[in-house]
C-alpha cells in the first residue's frame, strides 16, 4: 500500500492554518548549537517544512541562518515553511519583547506558530556568563526552587498573546497556543480567553500517552503536539523491544515507528537530531493498526515516564520535580 511520507501530512489549526505534522526539534544541547544551521538545510532537502524552536533554546540565530540561505537559494519558499517558537517564563511579562528577540533572530517578519513555553512566571536574575540573553533561563533558589514572581498569573503572557493575535495591524504570529498546560490550567484558560489556544505541546510518548490531556483537547479544538517523542537525549525509547518489533514488520526505522505513533492519532511530532542521515531517515509513515497503538500506549499505562526535568516547574499538577 503506498503511504504520504510524514513530512506531507499536515493537520489544521482551530484558526484554519494548516501545519505539517513532522516538524524538526531544535533544543540542541549547549555545545551542538552550531550544528543546527546545517541541520534545518539537510531537513528542509529531505522535505521537513516545520520548524519547532524557542528563544530559551539559543538556537534562533542558527536557524535564521540556514532559513536565509535556502530563501535565497530559492529551495523553499517563506509561505511554504511552518515555524514554531516560543516565549519563556522570562518574559511573562514582555511577550512583545520576546517575540520581536525571536523574530529579529530567525531573520523572519512573523512566526507561523507562537506558544507560551511554561505557564511560569520566573524572576528575570542577570546571567552574563551562562543565561539566554543575559538572563538566567532556570533562575533557582540553593533549594532547587524555581524562583516566581510573588503574585504574578501565567494567563498573563497569554493575554498578552492573545493581544497581537488579535490586533489586526500585526502580523508578527498566525496563530498562538500554549505548551506544558496540564488539564486543569487549559481549563481555567478556556473560561477566561478569547482565542482559543491551537496547540499544546506537551512531552508524549508510549511511556507517557497523555490519556486525560488527549481527551480534554479533542473534546475542545486544541491540537496536541508531542515533545520528546523518543525519550530525549540518548533516545531511550528506541530500546523498546515493540518498537524495534514493529519496525521490523513494517520494514522502517524505530524512529519511524515513534513518529507514526503520534501522527496516526492526530497529533504533530517534533523530533531533534542534528545527524542529516537519521532526518532523512524518519520520514516514512506507517499505518500503525488500532491494536498495534492500544499495545504502544499499554506500556504508558503500566509504567509512566516523564524524562525532561521539570524540577522548575514544581507548581504545575503532574510535574513533581526531577524526571
Ligand atoms: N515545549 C517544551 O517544553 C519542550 C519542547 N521540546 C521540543 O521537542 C524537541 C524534541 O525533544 P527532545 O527532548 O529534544 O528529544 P527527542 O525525544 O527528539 O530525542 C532527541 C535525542 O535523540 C537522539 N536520536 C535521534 N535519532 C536517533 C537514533 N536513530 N539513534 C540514536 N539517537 C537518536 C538525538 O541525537 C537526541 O539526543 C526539542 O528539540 C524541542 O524542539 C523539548 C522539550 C521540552
Ligand atoms: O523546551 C525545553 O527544552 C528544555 C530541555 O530540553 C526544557 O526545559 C524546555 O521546556
Amino acid at each position: 500500500m503506498l503511504h504520504p511520507k510524514s513530512t506531507e501530512i499536515y493537520f489544521k489549526l482551530n484558526n484554519g492554518v494548516n501545519m505539517p505534522a513532522l516538524g524538526l526539534g531544535t533544543a540542541s544541547p549547549r555545545e551542538h548549537m552550531a550544528e543546527t544551521k546545517q541541520a534545518v538545510k539537510a531537513a528542509i532537502k529531505a522535505g521537513y517544512r516545520h520548524i519547532d524552536t524557542a528563544w530559551f533554546y539559543g538556537t534562533e540565530g542558527y536557524i535564521g541562518d540556514a532559513l536565509k540561505e535556502l530563501l535565497e537559494n530559492g529551495d523553499v519558499k517563506r509561505s511554504d515553511l511552518f515555524i514554531t517558537s516560543k516565549v519563556w517564563p522570562v518574559y511573562w511579562d514582555d511577550v512583545d519583547l520576546s517575540l520581536n528577540e525571536s523574530l529579529k533572530s530567525l531573520g523572519l517578519d512573523y512566526v507561523d506558530l507562537y506558544l507560551q513555553h511554561w505557564p511560569l512566571c520566573f524572576q528575570k536574575i542577570e546571567d552574563s556568563k551562562d543565561g539566554v540573553n543575559g538572563l538566567k533561563g532556570k533562575p533557582i533558589d540553593k533549594d532547587g526552587n524555581a524562583l516566581i514572581v510573588e503574585g504574578a498569573d501565567y494567563l498573563s503572557t497569554y493575554k498578552q498573546m492573545e493581544k497581537i493575535y488579535l490586533d489586526p495591524k500585526d502580523n508578527r504570529v498566525r496563530a498562538i497556543g500554549v505548551s506544558n498546560y496540564p488539564v486543569e490550567y487549559l481549563d481555567r484558560l478556556l473560561k477566561v480567553c478569547t482565542v482559543k489556544p491551537a496547540v499544546n505541546q506537551v512531552e508524549m510518548h508510549p511511556h507517557l500517552p497523555q490519556f486525560e490531556l488527549r481527551e480534554f483537547c479533542e473534546l475542545h479544538d486544541i491540537k496536541l503536539t508531542a515533545y520528546s517523542p523518543l525519550g530525549s537525549s540518548g533516545a531511550p525509547l528506541l530500546k523498546l523491544p515493540l518498537v524495534k518489533e514493529l519496525s521490523e514488520k513494517y520494514q522502517v526505522t524505530l524512529n519511524d515507528v515513534l513518529i507514526s505513533y503520534h501522527i496516526r492519532k492526530g497529533s504533530f511530532v517534533i523530533p531533534r537530531s542534528l545527524n542529516p542521515v537519521r532526518l532523512a531517515g524518519c520520514v516514512n509513515f506507517v499505518t500503525l493498526t488500532e491494536g498495534e497503538l492500544d499495545q504502544l500506549d499499554d506500556i504508558g499505562r503500566k509504567d509512566s515516564i516523564r524524562y525532561i526535568d521539570g524540577s522548575f516547574a514544581k507548581t504545575i499538577p503532574g510535574f513533581t520535580g526531577g524526571n
